[in-house]
């Protein structure tokens, strides 16, 4: 499969290591101008090491072609957490590690992420924290748990938060910024809409389907936001956000709600039983929407089924997995989220309510 986007490897086994955690080693004084150039075949990795640490005049560091950039230029740059090391977590890190200094959270474990885009894995250049008491307050939290788990990650949103602290919020639904009101006020909210399939295929691995699309706000904290990807990374601005996260969250009631009930993949969507259902659940959800003033176009159907046409039959849905792993499930933020407009418009939802009560009883 064609990566969605070019990233420059480093050939060197442990880069990570390098950035993060250098071995002690007796320090050495080395002639050191704005780059220091060493070779691999000396093996002077420890030196390099060494140097890395000590000479704080360099800017970088280079050996066979490998550039390590000081602690010092790290450290000026901006520091981003993510929280929430499932398969969009691990995406996004990747993504922006080239421009950030990176942390991922693992509650278990402090082992690397690694990912694959089809072309076999990868490590993830992020530092990794398992404990709340191990972090400060960062530039970036990128919160990509599911919608239900934001109380749960309360405690490093706390160790993350300064007061110049801004979230972008990876997660389905509507009403983003209200998840982290209690930490941030709306303004240093950046509610993202993803469109990448996605899945952990291992403890430590994610294994990238298709990268569709990232869809943020017009707004000055989403173009900073944006500024962390890389140019080829699919991340785009939408003034009419509003209409973007209403068309993803009938969707995601719709597809996710009937994948997760079934255990199939997005190909069931396909079949006609399962076509018919999902246009009823998206046409109910269109209703409540135009009912509560989101500007939606005239063929606002057609439009959700092509882009559903348009998922691998194999992928899976997020809920569709939960369920299959015995997670909670998010429906409470998609069939519920539209329930919940619904009721307040009075707009009669039947078939979204009968897929909401089926799930709230598995
Ligand atoms: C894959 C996709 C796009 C399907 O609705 C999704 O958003 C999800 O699984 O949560």
């Amino acid at each position: 499969m064609a990566r969605g986007y070019h990233r420059k490897t480093v050939p060197f086994p442990d880069r990570t290591a390098v950035h993060h955690t250098p071995p002690s080693v007796e320090p050495r004084m080395v002639p050191c101008s704005k780059t220091v150039r060493f070779s691999a075949e000396t093996d002077l990795f420890p030196f390099v090491v060494a140097c890395h640490r000590l000479a704080s005049w360099a800017e970088s560091i280079q050996m066979e072609g490998m550039v390590v950039p000081n602690r010092q230029h790290l450290e000026s740059r901006t520091s981003v957490v993510v929280v929430g090391a499932g398969a969009i977590g691990t995406v996004v890190a990747d993504s922006i590690s080239h421009t950030a200094d990176v942390t991922l959270i693992r509650r278990a474990t402090t082992a690397a992420m690694w990912i694959d885009h089809g072309s076999g894995a990868e490590r993830v250049d992020a530092r990794i924290a398992s404990s709340p008491a191990a972090v400060d307050p960062v530039d970036w939290i990128v919160l990509t748990t599911k919608a239900q788990q934001v109380v749960s990650a309360r405690e490093w949103l706390a160790a993350l938060t300064g007061p110049q602290t801004r979230i972008a919020i990876l997660q389905n639904g509507i009403d983003h910024a209200e998840r982290v009101s209690e930490w941030v006020p709306p303004e240093r909210v950046v509610p993202a809409i993803v469109f990448i399939s996605a899945e952990r295929t291992g403890p430590d691995i994610v294994t990238v389907r298709q990268l569709d699309e990232l869809v943020l706000p017009d707004t000055a904290a989403a173009q900073d936001f944006a500024r962390l990807f890389p140019e080829q990374f699919p991340v785009s601005l939408d003034p009419n956000f509003e209409t973007q996260a209403w068309r993803k969250l009938i969707m995601n009631a719709a597809l996710n709600s009937v994948t997760a009930l079934t255990g199939r993949t997005v190909g069931v969507a396909k079949e006609p039983g399962g076509r018919e259902l999902i246009a009823t659940v998206l046409r109910e959800g269109i209703d409540v929407a135009r009912a509560r003033g989101v500007r939606l176009t005239q063929d606002e159907l057609t439009l959700m089924r092509r882009k559903i046409e348009k998922l691998p039959p194999t992928a899976p849905t997020s809920m569709q997995l939960d369920r299959a792993h015995g997670r909670a499930l998010e429906y409470g933020y998609l069939t519920g989220a539209v329930l919940k407009e619904a009721a307040a418009v009075g707009v009669p939802t039947p078939t979204t309510l009968a897929l909401h009560n089926l799930i709230s009883a598995l």
